[in-house]
C-alpha cells in the first residue's frame, strides 16, 4: 500500500499519517474530561493534559489487557513506569493475580519490585504473553526506535518474545520516517575498540542521504554511558530520517562485529496506543 503514494506528500496534508498505513482501522476513543475544556486548537480538542498525563492514559489503557495469570514483559522508561504502577496497583487490590512481569532493565526490576509485582525472566518463561512498554519514535508501519534510555537490548529480547508487544506513547513520539525526530538511533556496541566500530558504522551509514553523525554516548561525567550489560551505546543522528530498506539497513548494522543490537524495532509491535493531547486515544494495530 506504502508504494502507491507519497509519504512526504500525506505527512503535508494529514496531521496523522499513521492511520493510513496501520493494517487495521484505528480505534478511537473520546477526549479526556481533564484535558480542559475551552483550551481547545479550534476543532474540538482540548490542550489542557501534560505529556506526563498522555503518557499515563496510554500506559493505563494497555494494563487492561493485562489478564490474571499472564507473564508480561515490562518495559522502561517513564511511559512504561506508569504502566508498571498501574499494574502493581491491580495486583494489590486483588483485581489482577498470579502475574509474573519480565523486566527490561535493572531499574524496571527495582521499580517493579518496589510495587509488588512478582519477577521472572525469560530463561524461566520463554514465552511472554503480552509486553508493555513505551518508544522514542513510532513510524506509520509501526516500527519503532527504542533505547534511548539505553535498555534496547534487553527490551528487544523480551518483547520480540512475546505474544503481544503494545506499545504506549504520546502523540510527539510520531514520525513519518524512523529517525526524523533528528534524535538519536542508538546502537549497542562492546566497549572493545569502539572506537573502531564507531568508523565502522560511519562507513555504512554514509551511503544514507540523511546520516548526519554517530557519536559515543556519555553519561554526566563524560565517561562511556553503560548499558545493563556493561556495553556501550553509539547514536546515530539522521537529518530527515532514515530512508530506503529499513530490514537491509538493520541487517547491515547487525553485520558488524562489534555492534550486540540497535534500537530499530522492526515488525515486533503488535498494537500501538497514543494518547492525544486533548485525553483521546488512538488504537493502531498491525
Ligand atoms: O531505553 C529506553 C526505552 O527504549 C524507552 O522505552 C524509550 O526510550 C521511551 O522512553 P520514554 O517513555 O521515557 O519516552
Amino acid at each position: 500500500m506504502r508504494g502507491a503514494v507519497c509519504p512526504q506528500t500525506l505527512d503535508a496534508a494529514i496531521p496523522l499519517p499513521h492511520l493510513l498505513f496501520a493494517q487495521k482501522p484505528p480505534t478511537t476513543s473520546p477526549p479526556h474530561p481533564d484535558a480542559g475544556a475551552g483550551a481547545g486548537d479550534g476543532a474540538g480538542r482540548g490542550t489542557g493534559l501534560s505529556q506526563e498525563e498522555q503518557k499515563r492514559i496510554a500506559a493505563h489503557r494497555a494494563v487492561e489487557q493485562v489478564e490474571s495469570g499472564m507473564v508480561v514483559g515490562l518495559g522502561t522508561g517513564s511511559t512504561a513506569a506508569h504502566a508498571l504502577d498501574r499494574l502493581g496497583e491491580l495486583l494489590r487490590r486483588g483485581a489482577l493475580r498470579d502475574v509474573v512481569g519480565i523486566p527490561t532493565s535493572l531499574k524496571t526490576a527495582a521499580h517493579a519490585a518496589a510495587v509488588g509485582i512478582p519477577l521472572s525472566d525469560l530463561d524461566s518463561h520463554p514465552r511472554v504473553d503480552l509486553s508493555i512498554d513505551g518508544a522514542d519514535e513510532v513510524d506509520p508501519s509501526l516500527n519503532l526506535v527504542k533505547g534511548r534510555g539505553g535498555s534496547l537490548l534487553r527490551e528487544k529480547m523480551i518483547e520480540a518474545a512475546s505474544d503481544r508487544f503494545v506499545v504506549i506513547v504520546d502523540d510527539s513520539k510520531l514520525v513519518p520516517r524512523l529517525g526524523a525526530s533528528a534524535l538519536a538511533v542508538p546502537v549497542e556496541v562492546v566497549p572493545f575498540c569502539h572506537n573502531y566500530t564507531l568508523t565502522q558504522l560511519k562507513t555504512l551509514l554514509n551511503q544514507q542521504p540523511h546520516f548526519s553523525g554517530a557519536k559515543l554516548r556519555t553519561a554526566a561525567d563524560g565517561s562511556p554511558f553503560l548499558t545493563d550489560n556493561s556495553n556501550y551505546i553509539i547514536d546515530l543522528y539522521f537529518e530527515d530520517g532514515i530512508t530506503g530498506d529499513l530490514n537491509a539497513i538493520s541487517d547491515g548494522i547487525l553485520r558488524l562485529t562489534g555492534v550486540v543490537e540497535h534500537g530499530m524495532f522492526l515488525g515486533i509491535a503488535t498494537e500501538v496506543i497514543v494518547a492525544n493531547k486533548d485525553g483521546s486515544v488512538v488504537v493502531l494495530n498491525k
